[in-house]
């Protein structure tokens, strides 16, 4: 057993290293993050959405947005659509699981929004429709994904794409970069003091 935990280990670390080792991630996150910190000042907000781990991810975001991560500060703007369960059976069971993520957006979304769908695929058929509604609403739209993008990958103004096929390495970067996308949006926000270290319990 113990070869399990370290062979998965190595192969979470192995994607974190590529993820590093490419530029082109970090800088769409910086984007990503820049936006919506331009959008949270101009009265603007920040929508999450996911299915099962991701949707996990989405409200563990949104908490850190409108309660910190890991500094006191105003609250931000954020919201994950996928917590209300009235909503989320009615759209689903009226209108069908495909648009639980839409109608909210046709519900709260202003145009200069930020939608973040978060799918180890890239291929939820939910977030597609999302991102859709995105378009037409004049939100941006970011995706972070997996598998190349998926087909959501076309649907996205900003890609982050995890350079792996597998589900749980795809989902545990994710988790990295949704923290490091919130301090960048901290950092644009609220200037370089802000979320350049992280918590320490500590102190
Ligand atoms: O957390 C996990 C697997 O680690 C699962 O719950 C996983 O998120 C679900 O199968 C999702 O429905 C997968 O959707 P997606 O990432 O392809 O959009
Ligand atoms: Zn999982």
């Amino acid at each position: 057993m113990k070869d399990l935990v370290q062979e998965q280990l190595a192969r979470s670390i192995a994607v974190m290293q590529s993820v590093l080792a490419d530029d082109t991630i970090a800088d769409a996150v910086v984007r990503a993050g820049e936006f919506t910190a331009k959008a949270m000042k101009s009265g603007r907000k920040l929508m999450i959405a996911g299915n099962g781990g991701s949707a996990a991810d989405a409200q563990h975001l949104a908490g850190e947005f409108v309660c910190r991560l890991t500094v006191n500060r105003p609250a931000l703007r954020a919201i994950a659509l996928t917590t209300d369960s009235s909503i989320m059976t009615a759209a689903g069971n009226d209108y069908g699981y495909v648009h639980v993520f839409e109608r909210q957006i046709e519900a709260l979304g202003q145009e200069g929004d930020v939608f973040l769908g978060i799918s180890t695929s890239g291929n939820s058929p939910n977030l597609m429709k999302a991102l859709e509604k995105c378009r037409e609403m004049g939100i941006l739209t970011v995706g972070y994904t997996g598998n190349g993008g998926g087909t959501m990958a076309a649907l996205c103004d900003i890609n982050v794409i995890i350079p792996s096929g597998v589900t749980m390495n795809i989902q545990e970067s994710h988790l990295a970069l949704e923290h490091i996308f919130c301090m960048v949006v901290e950092r644009a926000y609220f200037g370089p003091e802000f979320g350049r270290e992280p918590q320490i319990l500590s102190e």
